[in-house]
């Protein structure tokens, strides 16, 4: 039995999810993967589904009516996850930006040493960022360090989307109240994850923007994680902050 699942999101990721399917299988390490894809109208999950039949017992694929968003597709994963037995459980994006060699460095740092929750980190040593304009390293390295600066937590890269849960930590957090649909959940995460006093380990990586597909950044995710930081800072300090 695996004891570790990738799970990847995927809405329009027709030119990347086989090859990234490919390569996390046929890393040194075991792991399983579940998509969780959107009904992308490119036929990314009919490609799934034909992978499928070459590994039958390591991909999982769920699907839902449409594009609501990356945090509530993780949700939706993290409980797959847990229904299951799965002691480690990871988060990646499917466009290679993580890169898939990467995940046994996650998953030792949790396994091997003594932390709850790793962080794949493009700013613990640095900016480890390749082929984002410098306005996208901009904006993303400045709200990382608004975030680190208005909740007190100690994690350089508080928006990373490449992290390995031990399961105690999503069974520890309330899924069912986490506010953010957009990529403000990666924050929401990372500091339900530091108030129940969770270990929490930065792994330095080199993120490297993808290269085929597009990205689905928007301006709306950019305000629900400005303002919504602060309402989360705000609760906690008057202790109506739910975990
Ligand atoms: N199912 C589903 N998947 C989605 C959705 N939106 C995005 N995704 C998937 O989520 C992954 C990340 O989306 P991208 O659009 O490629 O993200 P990015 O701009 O490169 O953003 C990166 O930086 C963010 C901020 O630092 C990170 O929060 C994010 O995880 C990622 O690493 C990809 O696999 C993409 O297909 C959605 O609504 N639904």
């Amino acid at each position: 039995m695996v004891d570790a699942v990738v799970i990847i999101p995927t809405y329009n990721e027709i030119e990347n999810v086989e090859r990234i399917i490919k390569n996390v299988l046929a890393l040194q390490r075991d792991f399983d993967i579940l998509i969780v894809d959107d009904n992308s109208p490119d036929g990314t999950a009919a490609k799934v589904k034909v992978l499928q039949e070459e590994y039958p017992e390591h991909l999982f694929l769920l699907e839902r009516e449409g594009k609501l968003g990356l945090g509530t597709a993780y949700i939706t994963g993290f409980k797959w996850a847990l229904e299951r037995s799965y002691e480690y459980i990871f988060e990646m994006d499917a466009d290679f930006s993580h890169n898939p060699n990467d995940l046994i460095r996650l998953y030792n740092a949790c396994a091997k040493g003594t932390s709850q929750v790793a962080v794949g980190s493009r700013y613990v040593t640095g900016v480890n960022v390749v082929n984002w304009p410098m306005s996208r390293v901009l904006l993303s390295w400045l709200a990382s360090k608004y975030v680190r600066f208005i909740t007190g937590m100690d994690v350089h890269d508080t928006t990373a989307g490449f992290i390995c849960y031990k399961r105690e930590v999503l069974e520890k957090i309330n899924l069912n109240k986490i506010k953010f649909v957009g990529y403000a959940f990666q924050i929401e995460m990372k500091y339900k994850a530091y108030l129940s006093k969770f270990k929490i380990k930065e792994i330095p990586v080199i993120f490297t923007d993808r290269t085929r597909g597009t990205s689905k950044m928007s301006k709306g995710i950019i305000s629900e994680a400005v303002f919504g930081v602060l309402r989360m800072k705000l609760k906690s300090m008057f202790n109506s902050y739910e975990i």
